[in-house]
């Protein structure tokens, strides 16, 4: 479906403050759930009132900021909150690659949040007496039972030997760095209730962006963007290192890290295009000279704070626009990065290593790279997880460290 029927008739939205619903996740229904939470904090969407499906190419950003402009200009709205994420709200996730199909906007029925102390609840309905302002049916969410995984495109040997092929190209000068990923499938006892994935992850992965849009569900470290009035915020992550068995081991990994020059380099390269992609949108950009370490439960990184302030009006999906695709995800340069990762990755991304997140009618919004993540349908997922290669990255290590990256999903689902 290209537009839903919602365009036919404006859209009728309120929101309202709510008193504090504690956790946003048991709070969901159980019909397509929406999320982004982090910290307790976030949104979480239920139903339905409009569906985009972004026509793949280069201008695919900017084709679902027209579209959602033109949906939330028509739409009928009585907002008495007012902060960033009240109003009509779309979650979203874009493909990695732009010419693959599957970027999708989706504005649902009920948006419920809490931020800073307060709560919000938005509802949309063509008349104030319509059902979608009813809170959905909840029934607790079952666990998915055992899980047999298996391997993807690649077996765990065959995608070491793309690793050691990209590690010759680099060394070859073809290009700086490339991030290659792979997949795994997960075969569940029950259907998997993506409820149950994001009250696992949220808790276990407080720091991260608990995110589902559509089955695709995640808890990634990783934030594209934040944007709030001008103001604009990017965490960079690239350098990884598996956590320790104890915390001494955790320190000195952690130590290692930070002084790794193959890890520094790797960072410094994400970095670099995320200010290369951010300078001409902004008036002010403040990049760090140094990363601080991010400690996960699974892994730490070398991590970025950027901060920056817009020069004009523009909204978040035009930040992602300019940023997407990152070295932390493609590569350097990008789009020699890209053929090798069509080269030898041998799968489709889809959502992974894409863009996810929510717009709302100011073009405030948060957007996180979609990593630590998997695309869930019926009993079945599929999971994802891939590493920075550079020119004297080890195979091995790298497939410790992309199981490192899977531990996340596979806890999700391991009850
Ligand atoms: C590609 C992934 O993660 C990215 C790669 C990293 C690395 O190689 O050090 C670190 C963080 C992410 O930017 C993933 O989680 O799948």
């Amino acid at each position: 479906m290209q537009v839903s029927v919602a365009l036919i008739r404006p859209l009728v939205v309120r929101t309202v403050p709510v008193g504090d619903p504690g956790d946003l996740v048991s709070c969901l229904p159980d019909t397509a759930p929406y999320a982004w939470i982090r910290h307790g904090e976030g949104l979480v969407g239920w139903g339905e009132a409009a569906r985009a499906t972004v026509p793949p190419g280069p201008d695919r950003f900017r084709w679902a900021r027209d579209w959602m402009s033109a949906l939330f200009a028509d739409a009928r709205i009585d907002d008495d909150v007012e902060v960033p994420g009240s109003g009509p709200v779309a979650f979203g996730s874009f493909t990695f690659e732009a010419d693959a199909p599957g970027s999708r906007l989706v504005v649902p029925r009920v948006v419920l949040a809490r931020r800073g102390g307060r709560a919000w609840l938005t509802t949309i309905g063509e008349d104030d007496h319509d059902a979608g302002h009813r809170p959905g049916l909840r029934t607790p969410p079952t666990p998915p039972g055992r899980i047999r995984y298996g391997d993807g495109s690649l077996t765990a040997l065959e995608w070491q030997h793309a690793v050691a092929q990209a590690v010759r190209q680099i060394n070859d000068g073809r290009l700086d760095k490339v991030v290659l990923a792979r997949d795994l499938t997960a075969v569940a006892e029950n259907d998997i209730d993506v409820r149950f994935l994001l009250s696992r992850l949220s808790t276990r992965y407080p720091e991260c962006y608990t995110f589902s849009v559509d089955g695709f569900t995640g808890a990634t470290p990783e934030l594209l963007v934040r944007h709030r009035g001008n103001a604009i915020e990017s965490l960079v992550l690239a350098g990884t290192t598996p956590r320790g068995a104890d915390e001494a081991d955790d320190l000195a990994r952690g130590a290692a890290l930070f002084a790794s020059s193959k890890d520094r380099y790797e960072h410094v390269c994400a970095v670099s295009s995320v200010r290369e992609a951010l300078a001409p949108l902004c008036s002010a950009l403040d990049v760090p000279d140094e990363p601080e370490l991010l400690v996960l439960p699974n892994v730490q990184h070398l991590a970025s704070r950027v901060t920056g302030r817009l020069s004009d009006g523009a909204s978040v999906l035009d930040v992602v626009a300019a940023m997407h695709p990152t070295a932390a995800v493609g590569g350097t340069p990008t789009g020699t990065a890209l053929e090798v990762i069509r080269e030898l990755e041998g799968m489709d991304r889809a959502g992974y290593a894409g863009p996810v997140g929510w717009i709302d009618a100011r073009g405030d919004g948060e957007w996180g790279i979609a990593l630590r993540c998997g695309q869930i349908t019926g009993n079945r997922a599929r999971l994802f997880a891939g590493c920075g290669i550079m020119g004297d990255s080890d195979p091995v290590a790298e497939l410790a460290e992309a199981q490192a990256k899977f531990r996340v999903m596979r806890y999700a689902l391991e009850s």
